[in-house]
């Protein structure tokens, strides 16, 4: 794990922002797409707006939730919104959402649908993570009901998930998907993240989710 700490937010946003869109090239002179995977929540929004401005080729770059909420695209809780409204837009308005939200199914029933979907896009390129203060990532809680099985990923790319922290239950890329993708980040900011993060690196990762992703990862922080 490397841990790289910048003087403040925005420049974080900025540098990894770039960061990111000099992987997304790269990938893109080698293969005929890249995959890019990217959490919710209220920190990745500047790298967004900033990495939405960079001019690349967005027809070739599928953009995936690395879990979404289950709820509609317009419900303000999506992921998939968040993506279209702060990514999406822009330079980036070509780049192909992978959504994992299926309307008019319950999201047992529509797990191996998600999954194919997905199938075209693994390994990822890129992935970017948050982290909760409770070292949850993507969608993988601590004591959740399903962690189990997200974490072993015996049952295909995505599992179900449902924190009772949570309004929504949640459908989240599971723990090989996330690790196995070839390049990774993860974004935290605050002291309590960064003493999290320190925690989780002597628990296993059903107390700790962020645990089972974070060999070879590059840490994001700022205060
Ligand atoms: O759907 C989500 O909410 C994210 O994928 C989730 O894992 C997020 O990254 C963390 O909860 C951190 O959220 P903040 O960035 O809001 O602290």
């Amino acid at each position: 794990m490397k841990l790289i700490e910048y003087a403040d937010r925005d420049m974080l946003a900025i540098d990894l922002a770039n960061m990111l869109a000099g992987e997304l090239e790269s990938c893109l002179f080698n293969h005929d797409h890249a995959t890019l995977a990217v959490p919710g929540g209220s920190s990745p929004g500047p790298v967004f707006d900033a990495l939405s401005g960079v001019g690349l080729d967005w027809g070739r770059v599928h953009v995936l939730p690395t879990d979404e909420r289950w709820v509609p695209e317009s419900h303000e809780r999506s992921n998939a919104r968040l993506i279209r409204q702060r990514l999406l837009t822009d330079k980036a308005a070509g780049g192909v959402l992978v959504p994992l939200y299926r309307d008019g199914l319950e999201p047992e029933a529509a797990l191996e649908q998600i999954g194919a979907a997905l199938a075209p896009n693994l390994p990822l390129s890129i992935l970017l993570l948050g982290m909760g203060p409770d070292m949850h990532t993507a969608s993988l809680f601590p004591g959740a009901p399903g962690l189990a099985e997200a974490l072993a990923g015996k049952g295909g790319p995505v599992a179900l998930l449902r924190p009772e922290s949570q309004p929504d239950v949640r459908v989240s890329l599971t723990a090989p998907v996330l690790d196995g993708a070839l390049s990774k980040h993860l974004l935290i900011f605050g002291q309590d993240k960064r003493e999290a993060l320190e925690r989780a690196r002597s628990l296993p990762p059903e107390e700790a989710p962020i645990q089972a992703v974070l060999s070879e990862m590059t840490v994001h922080w700022a205060e």
